[in-house]
């Protein structure tokens, strides 16, 4: 390496190495270009023999970087561990034994951990923590299943995990639905408080974003909410495509973006597209997008789609046999929501049935659920409108207040069939079934899967279901 190619070096500061991807931070952009120009191929190659593995180099700009020593490969690279009314009793959503409340206290989702509801594990701080950060439990590094497709953005997101607001801000994650990105932000967000306990992380849907600004505008409220949103070291925020087109919405976010990335607090985002792809995004936001990094989740490939199966299966203990994981992770290729929806639906039918699920039973299952590539979209309408003319209630019933037992449990599915056969968001669900929060549809989701398991007519009703929405849309 020629002398002048070192100080480069010596003016960059390693933030993690995961995975085969060192991340490095220098000062400025013109630190950058060197670094990646001059030097890039003599260092992956230095590191990669030293390592015995291939090492990628990535390098990321941090103005606060100090110019001062030859930090690289000290040991502050840190290597992450892979990480009731009326009753209508005619309905065939009839549901005799159990209880189905919409909003009783099982809707607090589980992984909202209460401190005081869990036991062992982590500390009551911590867990608090995590409430407070509105973080999934299910959603963490360790259960994220690492490909060609994802390397790079869970590369990313550990990194920005590691070193809030140093090594990528904003990070901005993109790619189509029910590939991983609200799974990379949660874990994000796990990753930080078990790293800093006393951090204050916050994940947020893009609609309760819009939510909350709209009704602190319309109380008059928003010097509260800009306390809410702007103390917090870390915030994630998913779907951000969604404040397209919301004018005050974009104004607050702009204001939140400078006060969180000016005390360098890390932004996470996600998005269906390229920030420059999201055309009625105010100009001035989307070259704020462009300061970090900005990385894409493609579809897996085969080999991935079975590993993720694998995991799905070992956490939800559902067992299936390595042909049957094949087979489903070879017809469903493109969203990994709906590849776990058939495997879920698969060992629910075996299930039900005392059995165990096998190749024959999964492809006689499937056949409905998988749609035949060129299939037409489904929207929530139709399923709306099948799941009434199924069940004899209305649609307006279906969105309505009324929480009769057998009605809440046709609404349920109509949300489930909402999530697993369409691209949907739970808040965006939440609100086609008139105004509910996301929390609700969340819980419908779990107790429809649950209920499939244990009850024969729940699991014929949704498979019935399913298959006349599909006939539906493949006729419209
Ligand atoms: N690499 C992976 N390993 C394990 N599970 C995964 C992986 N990628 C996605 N999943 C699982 O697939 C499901 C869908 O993922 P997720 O909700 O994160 O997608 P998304 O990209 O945010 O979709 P949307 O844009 O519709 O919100 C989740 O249950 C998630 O845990």
């Amino acid at each position: 390496m020629s002398p002048g190619a070192k100080v480069f070096v010596y003016g960059a500061k390693p933030l993690s190495l995961h995975n085969g991807i060192l991340i490095v931070a220098v000062q400025d952009d013109l630190s950058r270009a060197q670094l990646e120009s001059r030097v890039r191929p003599a260092l992956e190659q230095a590191l990669t023999t030293q390592a015995g593995e291939d090492i990628r180099l990535v390098v990321t700009i941090d103005p606060e970087v100090v110019d001062d020593a030859p930090e690289l490969f000290s040991p502050a690279i840190t290597v992450a561990e892979e990480p009731t009314d009326i009753d209508k009793s005619s309905s065939r959503f009839v549901d005799r034994d159990d209880e189905i409340e919409e909003d009783d206290d099982s809707l607090t989702p589980s992984w909202v951990s209460r401190p005081a509801a869990s036991k062992g594990g982590p500390g009551p701080s911590h867990r608090a923590n995590i409430a407070e950060a509105r973080l999934n439990s299910r959603y963490q590094f360790e259960n994220f299943v690492i490909g060609s497709s994802n390397r790079f953005a869970h590369a990313a997101a550990v990194a920005a995990a590691e070193a809030p607001g140093k090594a990528y801000n904003p990070l901005v994650i993109h790619g189509d639905s029910g590939l991983g990105k609200t799974h990379l932000l949660h874990a994000i967000g796990h990753y930080v408080i078990n790293l800093y306990p006393s951090s204050r992380v916050r994940y947020v849907s893009s609609e309760e974003f819009v939510n909350d600004v709209i009704n602190a505008i319309g109380e008059n409220r928003t010097p509260a909410l800009r306390r809410k949103y702007r103390e917090i070291d870390v915030l994630l925020v998913d779907d951000i495509q969604f404040i397209e087109n919301k004018d005050a919405t974009q104004e607050e976010f702009f204001h939140t973006f400078n006060a969180l990335h000016n005390e360098n607090k890390q932004i996470v985002m996600t998005s269906d597209r390229p920030p420059s792809e999201l055309r009625t995004l105010e100009e001035r936001l989307r070259n704020r997008f462009s300061w970090g990094l900005q990385t894409e989740m493609l579809p897996p490939d085969l080999e991935t789609r079975i590993a993720i199966l694998r995991k799905k299966a070992a956490t939800e203990k559902l067992t299936a046999p390595a042909d049957v994981l094949e087979f489903i992770a070879s017809k469903v290729q493109t969203n990994i929501r709906e590849l776990e929806g058939a495997l879920i639906r698969a060992t629910a039918f075996a299930n039900l049935n005392g059995t165990t699920v096998d190749l024959q039973l999964a492809q006689i299952v499937l056949k409905d659920l998988i749609a035949e590539g060129d299939d037409p979209e489904i929207t929530a309408g139709m399923i709306m409108a099948q799941t009434a003319a199924y069940s004899e209630y209305t649609i307006e019933e279906l969105c309505g207040p009324s929480r009769s037992r057998n009605l809440v449990l046709a609404r349920q599915i109509a949300m489930y069939l909402c999530r697993e056969l369409t691209e949907m968001s739970l808040p965006q669900i939440g609100s086609e079934f008139g105004g509910r929060d996301h929390t609700t549809v969340m819980h419908a989701e779990r107790k429809i899967r649950k209920l499939m398991a244990e009850k024969h007519a729940v699991y014929n009703q949704v498979t019935e279901l399913t298959a006349r929405i599909r006939q539906q849309a493949r006729q419209s």
